[in-house]
């Protein structure tokens, strides 16, 4: 069923049984891969706490997580953009670290962010994403987790939001052509 939320209509694009049939499958590689690490899981706050949450669910192994919020700020050099974590209270070094997100887009985000976890010296650091746009991508994310490869239209709910709604939406829908 098609949905409207402000201006724009979005029709159903990935339905909640396929969504949670896709992370329950990434949980249990996840599961596999890092038994016996105690990972820690950085989630990215906003759009990825559904994924999170339901990630966090279905493993089967000891496991930590935090939640943080990136704040973006210009810098006073030439390079642009400086990202900064907020609520990164754990100290990374010699863990392994694995970070939520719920869309890897252009990459931006990812790839301004990454170099500041690698500087704490992770034994390991981890991507897993359940969206990617890879005809989106101008920065190269390495994912090593990917829950689905999605064509380059913007997607609302399941944790997505346009201008801060939709959200709440158990399924992904994407805007109508
Ligand atoms: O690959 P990129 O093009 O950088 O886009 C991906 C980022 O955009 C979204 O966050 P947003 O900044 O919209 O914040 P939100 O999670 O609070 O909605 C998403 O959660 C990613 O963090
Ligand atoms: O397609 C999208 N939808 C909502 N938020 C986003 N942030 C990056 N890409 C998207």
């Amino acid at each position: 069923m098609k949905i409207q939320v402000h201006d724009k209509k979005f029709v159903p694009y990935i339905a909640e049984a396929q969504l949670q049939q896709r992370i329950k499958e990434l949980a249990q590689q996840i599961s596999h891969d890092l038994e016996g690490t105690r990972p820690l899981f950085v989630a990215i706050l906003n759009g990825s706490f559904m994924f999170a949450a339901d990630v966090f669910k279905n493993l089967t192994i000891e496991a930590e997580i935090s939640f943080i919020k990136l704040a973006s700020y210009k810098g006073t050099k030439s390079t642009g953009n400086v990202i900064t974590a907020i609520g990164l209270e754990d100290d990374l070094y010699g863990r392994t670290v694995v970070i939520l997100e719920d869309i890897v887009d252009t990459g931006k985000t990812l790839s301004q962010f990454l170099p500041q976890l690698e500087h704490q010296q992770p034994k390991k650091l981890l991507i897993a994403s359940l969206l990617h746009k890879p005809e989106a991508t101008t920065h190269h994310v390495p994912i090593d987790y990917l829950g689905f490869s999605v064509p380059n239209k913007f997607l609302l709910g399941y944790g997505l939001d346009y201008d801060g709604l939709g959200r709440n939406l158990p399924e992904i829908y994407q805007l109508e052509e």
